[in-house]
């Protein structure tokens, strides 16, 4: 009884109507040090990660960094070099030392959808989302494909052919059929490429809602920075076969590893500090890393910095970091602006000669050429080193 007590509330519903991904030690997915390759390239170079259930992941990089080599590499499509891969407590890969060891594609209990749907034009969309069910039986699969057309909202559209279908509606349909069978695991493998940009977004945004309401773990690879954010819990940003950093988009955004990261998601510049009496001097004024502890009249004590005196290191800057205020006195000039709608990207010179970027609403129409107030808010300090290669980030911290 007790047991079934902890299994209900792990998978409770939270107050959006999602399950909450169970909670276990073990995760769920995990791949350990998959190295995967063609002839004498390496083309995936040492990945891990782990997705609880209900979780969806997502490969980022730029076009030939391995992200689709990876994927194939996880449904088994790909031999792997080395590395282990489990889903639901079982052992789909093992190429180490001691074992060589690999379940065959279709028995890892996977989906999979592609770029360009892979739909069969001959069949209706009914009978497309049922081609995975025949071991099914004839009421199930039925229901199941009830299901699923109302899942993904096409039920009047059961009976037509996919030629008949949106872009948007067909991948839909890719995605029901994908759904049917019930995998452990669905990987997407860029789909929403085919599609505009504006459906892309509002696609991605109710397949994750689909995918959280069915409690699917999955893994998405994209090139698309929008389409990973849209859709993924944990976002993998991937850089010459190596998984750079595999954190949540927050995280990534904020609170980069590298530069690479840093550059490759999102905007902002890298303003020149100075490390001098344990803080970094910037353009923007003085940063002072806060301790966890105060001295007697309450005053935060600060840490000292992990370089000597006259190490030069680089801040990142985001442009939601600066705010413009007309009441401040730190100004800026305006070198730059680019009107995006609801705000303006404005480029700001300061006073020498590094610029950053500020995102500000559009109600506030500064010319180029003119100086706005502004304030460093920034809410996370991530300084990389003095070798440009890593990064730490402080949350908590003052500006003089
Ligand atoms: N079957 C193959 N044989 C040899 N080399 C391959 C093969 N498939 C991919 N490659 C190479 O492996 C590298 C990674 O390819 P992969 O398709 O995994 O990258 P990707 O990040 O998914 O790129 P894209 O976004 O362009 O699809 C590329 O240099 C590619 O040319």
């Amino acid at each position: 009884m007790q047991a079934q007590d902890s299994k209900t509330s792990k998978q409770d519903k939270n107050h959006t109507g999602y399950f909450n991904p169970a909670i276990t030690d073990k995760p769920y997915f995990s791949v350990q040090d998959l190295v995967v390759g063609y002839d004498d390239t390496t083309v995936v170079d040492g990945l891990s990660l782990t997705l609880q259930q209900g979780e969806i992941g997502c490969f980022l990089g730029y076009s030939g960094c391995g992200k689709t080599t990876a994927l194939r590499a996880i449904a088994g499509l790909e031999p792997t070099r080395f590395g282990i891969v489990s889903l639901n407590e079982q052992c789909l890969t093992e190429q180490t030392k001691r074992k060589s060891y690999a379940v065959s594609p279709a028995k890892r209990g996977m989906g999979m959808v592609f770029q360009d749907y892979a739909l069969f034009g001959h069949l209706s969309v009914a009978k497309n989302i049922a081609f995975g069910l025949n071991k099914w039986s004839a009421a199930d699969k039925k229901a199941r494909v009830a299901e699923m057309l109302s899942l993904v909202e096409l039920s009047e559209h059961a009976d037509k052919r996919p030629s008949e279908l949106s872009g948007g509606q067909q991948q839909r349909v890719a995605l029901a059929r994908a759904l049917a069978p019930k995998p452990k695991l669905l990987l997407l493998d860029e789909p929403f490429s085919n599609l505009d940009v504006v459906l892309r977004e509002s696609l991605a945004m109710s397949v994750r809602d689909i995918l959280k309401r069915t409690n699917t773990t999955a893994i998405l690879v994209t090139h698309d920075q929008n389409e990973a954010f849209a859709l993924a819990d944990k976002v993998g940003v991937m850089h010459q076969g190596k998984l750079v950093q595999w954190a949540t988009p927050t995280e990534l955004y904020h609170e980069p590893v590298s530069p690479f990261v840093a550059e490759f998601v999102g905007e902002g510049a890298m303003i020149d500090g100075i490390i001098e009496a344990g803080h970094v001097e910037t353009a923007l004024g003085d940063i002072y890393r806060r301790m966890e502890c105060y001295d007697e009249a309450g005053q935060p004590q600060y840490c000292e910095y992990d370089y000597p005196n006259g190490t030069l290191i680089k801040v990142l800057v985001r442009p939601d970091d600066i705010i413009h205020d007309d009441d401040s006195t730190q100004t800026a000039l305006v070198v730059g602006r680019v009107f995006r709608g609801a705000n303006y990207l404005y480029r700001l010179q300061l006073d020498d000669g590094q610029t950053v970027l500020a995102l500000v609403s559009s109600h506030h129409n500064h010319e180029v050429g003119s100086r706005i107030g502004i304030l460093p808010m920034l809410k996370h300090v991530v300084v990389f080193d003095e070798k440009n290669v890593n990064a730490t980030t402080w949350s908590e911290y003052d500006m003089s």
